[in-house]
């Protein structure tokens, strides 16, 4: 196992990463501040893993309840977030009880949001069952729920206790998941880590065929990246922006087609290209790297061309940006591979970009 620290100026916390982990309740134990723990699932993840969540910690002596809700991204709402505080007061639950996350991004995202509004606060860990939940959703303490007009629009930065990120989970992982998972991957090289971008494309078979030390290499370096960056600017008042790279087209993407019909990495990767193209229009990135992004991604198995909002359908989701400042949206572009800043892009250009060649015609 090993083990990397989150380190803000009023907490820290470890994000364990290796084989084996679900069964060590101690990892959690030693993180909870009474007996009793909620464990918040969904109908595709509890069947495979509850059980033996249950019982590692029944091993350490803490009493659990458990709250199974639906599965998808449809279901990350304000209906379902309310689920949680209907059993959490039900069963009585205190200030002490821990709510752990296991599942997804969808769970770990709403998890964290309601650990942070129940009684103004309770502790919460995060155990990430996908690879985008393991190389970033689960880190960070960015926790929310959707709005119909837009992605993650309700929510708060919540920090978990503890990130348990076991690799043998991916083991039932779905191969579209596992795609979805690595376009945030992906992210972490274009944002900041050329050398990175270039493991990735040597290692893409190796990561599709699901070779675990590549896996964890990749979980590992991605939650050290993430640590660094959210160490230094926990709000997003300013680095911390480059996460966004893709999401501003992305979560436009994901609101626009409806909440689950493609998945958020799948939206971030058509994203990242829309990126790339604005990047290379305003004089930015080589035509080369471009090509280098496309043909990663397309490795990848994720899609390359987004789909046709409409210019007016794209420009009035992404005025919803959280980066957005007066009125005007703010986007990360890149000066190269492995080099990103956030800029403004003129209404010419935007029309351009979107209908341009990375467009569905
Ligand atoms: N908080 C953040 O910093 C952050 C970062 C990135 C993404 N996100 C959010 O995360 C969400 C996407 O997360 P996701 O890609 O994990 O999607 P998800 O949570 O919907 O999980 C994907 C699918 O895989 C299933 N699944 C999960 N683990 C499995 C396993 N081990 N075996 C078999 N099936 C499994 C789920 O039930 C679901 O059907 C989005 O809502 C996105 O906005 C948040
Ligand atoms: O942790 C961050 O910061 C990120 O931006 C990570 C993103 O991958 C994630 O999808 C995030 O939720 C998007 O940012 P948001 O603030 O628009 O929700
Ligand atoms: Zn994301």
């Amino acid at each position: 196992m090993k083990t990397l620290d989150l380190v803000l100026p009023d907490t820290r916390y470890p994000i364990h990463i290796g084989q084996g982990l679900l069964d060590r309740g101690e990892l959690i134990a030693a993180h909870l501040p009474q007996n009793k723990a909620v464990i918040v699932s969904n109908t595709t993840v509890a069947p495979l893993y509850l059980a033996r969540l249950k019982a590692a910690l029944g091993a350490q002596g803490i009493r659990t309840l458990d709250i199974v809700l639906p599965d998808g991204e449809d279901f990350k709402t304000w209906e379902t977030l309310n689920r949680i505080f209907d059993v959490l007061l039900e069963q009585g639950c205190e200030r002490k009880t821990t709510l752990i996350a296991l599942g997804g991004g969808v769970i770990g995202d709403m998890t964290g949001f309601a650990a942070a509004c129940y009684q103004r606060g309770v502790p919460f860990i995060q155990i990430p069952t996908t690879l985008l939940a393991q190389v970033d959703s689960s880190v960070g303490g960015k926790t929310a729920i959707n709005h119909p007009h837009g992605k993650n629009m309700i929510g708060a930065f919540y920090q978990p206790r503890a990130v348990i990120a076991d690799m043998d989970l991916l083991d039932t992982l779905p191969d579209r998941e596992l795609s979805a998972g690595l376009a945030e991957v992906i992210k972490y090289g274009l944002l900041g880590d050329a050398a990175f971008f270039a493991y990735l494309e040597a290692q893409m078979p190796a990561l599709l065929a699901r070779d675990k030390t590549v896996l964890a290499y990749t979980v590992e370096h991605c939650c050290r990246m993430k640590a660094e960056i959210v160490g230094q600017d926990e709000k997003e008042a300013g680095i911390r922006a480059l996460l966004n790279l893709g999401h501003t087209f992305g979560h436009a993407i994901e609101a626009g087609l409806g909440f689950g019909i493609w998945l958020h990495g799948e939206a971030v990767a058509a994203g990242m290209l829309l990126a790339a193209e604005a990047s290379r229009l305003s004089g930015d990135l080589s035509e080369q790297d471009v090509q280098r992004i496309h043909a990663l991604l397309q490795a990848a198995k994720l899609p390359t061309l987004a789909p046709n909002l409409g210019l007016a359908r794209w420009k009035s989701l992404m005025a919803h940006d959280k980066k957005s400042e007066n009125g005007s949206t703010r986007f990360v572009l890149m000066g190269a591979i492995g080099h990103s800043k956030l800029a403004t892009l003129s209404d010419n250009m935007l029309n351009e970009i979107l209908t341009g060649r990375f467009i569905q015609q």
